[in-house]
């Protein structure tokens, strides 16, 4: 079977929730992803993404960041742990540590990461606060490469909603979310299939640069 056509392996970090990793997983076992997620990482004990994990017989493990005393011990850890299970992928999806240099440049170019804001508007945290509070009256998703630089890695695709009047932030993120678990599948699959390239610290897709719309930074 040709490369492109061998299931790849994901491992995801997750430190919530982990609704974008039930998409994941539910793409490939509905093999809409020529991928399998080989483990699952969490900062979180309590973070739900580990119980997604298991129901779905996926190896769950917790790292807990509040052990070690600096962001680099931690990412070393952190780094090792997903050696072992010899990844072509790693995901983030609503990971909530901003990742060391050394970290990102062992992994830069197979590391993805979803942001909810249209960068490189709102990078960082609070971003639907942020563009209520700034009167926006569009809001959304990118998905990007990560790099050392905080959500500022090459955008591979956004999608948008609108912010309605006297908007409530916990109503908008569902709708971004809404957005979120179609588009990550999406992105993750065109890089399953080696369509999908960092180079230069630009996004290819088919060999084209992914040339996002110029969003006013904040
Ligand atoms: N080097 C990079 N690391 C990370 C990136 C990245 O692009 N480059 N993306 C983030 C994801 N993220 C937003 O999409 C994000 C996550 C966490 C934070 C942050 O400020 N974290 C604090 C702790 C916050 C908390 O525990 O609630 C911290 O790490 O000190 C900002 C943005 C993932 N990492
Ligand atoms: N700065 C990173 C960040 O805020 N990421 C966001 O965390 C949520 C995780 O939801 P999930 O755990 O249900 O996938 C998602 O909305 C994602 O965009």
């Amino acid at each position: 079977m040709p490369d492109s056509q061998q299931k790849k392996s994901i491992v995801v970090l997750v430190s919530g929730n982990g609704s974008n990793l039930q998409a994941i997983i539910d793409a490939c076992a509905q093999q809409k992803l020529p991928a399998n997620v080989s483990a699952v990482i969490s900062n979180k004990a309590d973070a739900y993404g580990l119980q997604r994990a298991k129901n779905a017989n996926i190896p769950a493990v917790f790292l807990d960041h509040s052990t070690f005393t600096s962001r680099e011990d931690y990412d070393r850890q952190l780094l090792a742990e997903i050696s072992t299970f010899s990844p072509d992928l790693i995901v983030l999806a609503g990971f909530m540590r901003i990742l060391s240099p050394d970290f990102v440049a062992h992994f830069e170019g197979k590391m993805l990461n979803i942001h909810p804001s249209l960068l490189p508007k709102y990078k960082g945290l609070h971003t639907h606060q942020r563009a209520i509070d700034a009167g926006d009256t569009e809001h959304g998703v990118s998905v990007h490469f990560v790099t050392a630089a905080l959500d500022d890695g090459p955008v591979i695709l956004q999608s948008k909603v609108p912010v309605f009047a006297e908007q409530d932030p916990e109503e908008l993120a569902q709708r971004v979310q809404v957005q979120e678990r179609q588009m990550y599948p999406l992105v993750i699959k065109w890089f399953c299939q080696g369509r999908l390239l960092m180079k230069n610290n630009k996004a290819f897709l088919d060999g084209n640069e992914l040339e996002v719309q110029g969003y006013a930074a904040d």
